[in-house]
């Protein structure tokens, strides 16, 4: 749990253990404080050091242990104060991260040492919480407060250069940091340890801090929208700038129980560990991230330029992976390259402040073409043509003859059959599905998709990809939509079935706004553009001239239905793009929506016509609605196997359909409200509107809610037998 051993007889190490991260369980601090009482009792010791095991310092605080009762009341801060008053001098070591706790265990250390790849930093925020061993405290005294606002409120991790610069470490060296430290801690033997007290120090003045704090305040509750730490994080930084230390550290205690009580802290640490067990991911079929083993991918191809393709091809170049980009005739190529390009520029000028460079111009790195015969060497494609079934089927046909045999083949696509395009190929075995989300090489999803034949090798191989994409993969089964579009439609039909009923999209939006979401349904819409789902109605006979005739207008094959999208999508109404939709716009491509009367008055026609009685509509109403039928749907993609565990909704909902973080995604927000209470309200709703399937309770809710509404990490194993329905 913590090494003691000695480097010399003058020189005590102590070694935090704790595989894999070093993380600071309650026996890790019980075994440094043994250390450190060790270390001042015998009298040969003159310096001590403290390094972490395996070239990591620490990863802070262990996250799960939150969590258990029997560590609450025990404070970081006992044992860092324990470090700092220490009456030989103690050195930090630091290889790898120091982070959170890690980082406040280095602070109370009176020197620190780190290697030059070292990242530190208090990320605490970002779970929820503040850095609680009274790193609130200290940081703003070593390194002065803007600088320990900006990390503390923002959690970002920084590299030991800038920890340099800011003063936060004394050395850095780009060899051996054990032994850098030990030679530093030899050389201040018998130096007098007040003035490395960070707890003594005053923190430094700033000629105008009451207007700094203030106008830090107003950036920081702009950006931090319903998050509750980062301004918790502040009060506790200002109390460092008011108070003496003691009061401070009582005033960051406070806080800190706050948050740790808060629901956002336990639904931000869910996420940050559903996001690392999406990696570990299974098949119905007992394939898995254990028995299947990724293939390298040299080089890549992406077919079509379009919106999704160019930010594809945007990831690809940034994760140094040397692509060919193809279209279908010259004059796409070209308008294709002029975006790719300017993206690529974009991103350069982002990663040249943090001094990395991107290669883009070298042919051998980005090479644009119209010739299949270009992509007969490349290891894997990602077509990202639109939505055409046989399009994208001539495509793989195509790929199929002229790619290597071990190359894979992968499609974008955000609903289609996999199984079907896969079997254009003569190698469904190395087909998947690769799902990116827009802006592509922004959003940090990737939900991948397996067929029928997908190999567990290609699906090792798409994780692969989006690890060093840096993405966040979810693998899921096959079915239309997959798992995170099957969800988002009951939520639109739903915003949509409420403005037929009496709302509006502006109140719509508004709560599901206020819910935490970046934008509401309608808003949504009209950023993605309202004809891609209308040619997609329209190809399922669902609008347009496929309907039978004399089927009616608010029904299909049996249930509701509202013809409102097509409406807009006949009067040209696409969204941003045609700068009217469910809102107007200042101009085509506009991003400012306004409440339209245009669309007010085809409301009131509209219910008069069929009949609908308007009524208002509560905020609950709409948000149990929208939200409900949506879990709803999740409890069936698990039910069917489509995904694997309750996390893989959520990691898919907070990345690619930007749920609220500190919600913890739809899964864990329904076991936050209860499961019986879901079912209830899905009950009542389904009971006033019969003929939606999708407020119809799932089974597998009900059964959840029959065995006593298990917590969620428990769910799946009251399904006997989860198959894929393909
Ligand atoms: C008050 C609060 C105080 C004082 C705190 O200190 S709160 C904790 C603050 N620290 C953090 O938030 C750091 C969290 N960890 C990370 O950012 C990353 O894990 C990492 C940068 C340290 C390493 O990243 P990477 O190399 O990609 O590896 P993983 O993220 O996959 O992590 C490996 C496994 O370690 C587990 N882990 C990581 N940090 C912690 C932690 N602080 N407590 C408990 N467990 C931690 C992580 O879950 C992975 O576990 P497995 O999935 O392999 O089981």
């Amino acid at each position: 749990m913590a090494q003691y051993t000695s480097a010399s007889t003058a020189l005590a190490v102590i070694r935090l253990r704790n595989p894999p991260v070093n993380a600071l369980s309650l026996p890790v601090l019980q075994a440094l404080e043994d250390g450190l009482k060790r270390a001042d009792a015998d009298p040969s010791v003159k310096a001590i050091m403290i390094c972490g095991e395996n070239g990591k310092f620490s990863a802070g605080a262990d996250i799960q242990g939150f969590s258990l009762p029997k560590t609450r009341g025990i404070s970081l801060g006992h044992f860092v104060s324990l470090i700092e008053r220490c009456e030989k001098p103690v050195v930090a070591a630091i290889e790898g991260v120091a982070l959170g706790g890690g980082l406040e265990v280095a602070l109370g250390c009176h020197y620190r040492v780190a290697h030059v790849k070292a990242r530190m930093g208090l990320p605490e925020v970002t779970i929820g919480l503040l850095p609680g061993g009274e790193g609130t405290q200290r940081l703003p005294r070593l390194i002065g407060v803007p600088a320990a606002l900006d990390i503390i409120t923002t959690g970002r991790h920084i590299p030991a250069t800038e920890a340099l610069k800011l003063g936060l470490v004394d050395e850095v060296v780009e060899e051996n940091t054990i032994e850098a430290a030990i030679r530093l801690a030899n050389k201040v033997i018998g130096q007098p340890l007040e003035p490395r007290r960070l707890s003594l120090r005053p923190v430094p003045k700033l000629p105008n801090m009451e207007a700094f704090l203030s106008e830090a305040l107003v950036k920081l509750k702009k950006q931090a929208r319903r998050y509750l730490a980062p301004e918790l994080c502040f009060q506790a930084v200002r109390a460092a700038t008011e108070l003496p230390f003691a009061d401070g550290v009582r005033k960051e205690r406070e806080l800190f129980n706050v948050l740790l009580t808060s629901g956002q802290a336990q639904a931000l640490q869910y996420a940050f560990f559903a996001e690392r067990a999406v990696q570990k991911w299974t098949t119905p079929h007992g394939s898995s991230w254990q028995n299947a083993s990724p293939q390298p991918i040299h080089k890549a191809a992406v077919i079509g330029l379009g919106t999704m393709g160019r930010g594809i091809v945007t990831s690809l170049v940034k994760a140094s992976i040397p692509v060919v980009a193809l279209e279908q005739n010259l004059e796409y190529l070209n308008t294709g390259r002029k975006a790719v390009m300017l993206l690529l520029e974009r991103e350069a000028m982002k990663m040249e402040q943090g001094a990395q460079t991107l290669d883009f111009h070298n042919p051998a790195r980005l090479q644009f073409t119209v010739d299949f015969d270009a992509l007969r060497d490349v290891d894997l494609v990602i077509e990202a043509v639109f939505e055409n079934m046989p399009l994208k089927k001539e495509i793989f046909q195509k790929l199929s003859r002229i790619c290597k045999p071990a190359a894979f083949l992968c499609t974008n696509t955000s609903a289609l059959n996999i199984d079907e395009i896969a079997s254009a190929t003569s190698r469904p075995q190395q087909v998947v599905g690769t799902h990116f989300f827009s802006p592509a090489h922004i959003m940090r999803l990737l939900e991948i998709i397996y067929g029928h034949h997908t190999s567990p090798t290609a699906i090792a191989t798409a994780v692969q990809l989006g690890k060093v994409l840096k993405k966040v993969g979810v693998v899921v089964g096959n079915c239309f939509g997959f798992a995170g579009n099957r969800m988002m439609f009951p939520y639109v039909e739903q915003a949509v079935f409420l403005l037929e009923e009496g709302s509006r999209p502006e109140a719509v939006d508004q709560v599901l706004e206020d819910f935490g979401f970046k934008i509401g349904p309608f808003r949504m819409s009209d950023l993605a553009g309202l004809d891609v789902a209308w040619r997609s109605r329209k190809g399922r006979g669902l609008a347009g001239d496929s309907v039978p005739p004399g089927t009616p207008a608010r029904q299909r094959h049996g249930r509701r239905y509202s013809p409102l999208p097509d409406l807009l999508c006949e009067n040209g109404r696409f969204g941003q793009k045609t700068g009217k939709g469910w809102y107007q716009y200042e101009k085509a491509g506009g991003r400012t929506a306004k409440p339209d009367p245009w669309l007010h008055n085809v409301l009131t026609q509209y219910r008069d016509t069929h009949h609908i009685k308007t009524r208002f509509i509560d905020q609950e109403e709409i948000l149990e609605r929208c939200l409900f039928s949506l879990i709803n749907e999740g409890f069936d993609i698990l039910a069917e196997g489509i995904a694997s565990g309750p996390e893989h909704l959520d990691v898919i909902y907070i990345h690619g359909y930007g749920w609220p973080k500190h919600r913890g995604g739809p899964m864990f927000y329904a076991s936050t409200v209860g499961l019986p209470r879901v079912l209830a309200k899905l009950q009542r709703y389904s009971e006033a509107h019969p003929d939606v399937p999708a407020l119809r309770p799932s089974t597998f809710l009900k059964k959840l809610v029959a065995v006593g509404n298990p917590p969620l990490k428990e769910w799946m194993s009251y399904l006997s037998r989860p198959s894929n329905k393909l």
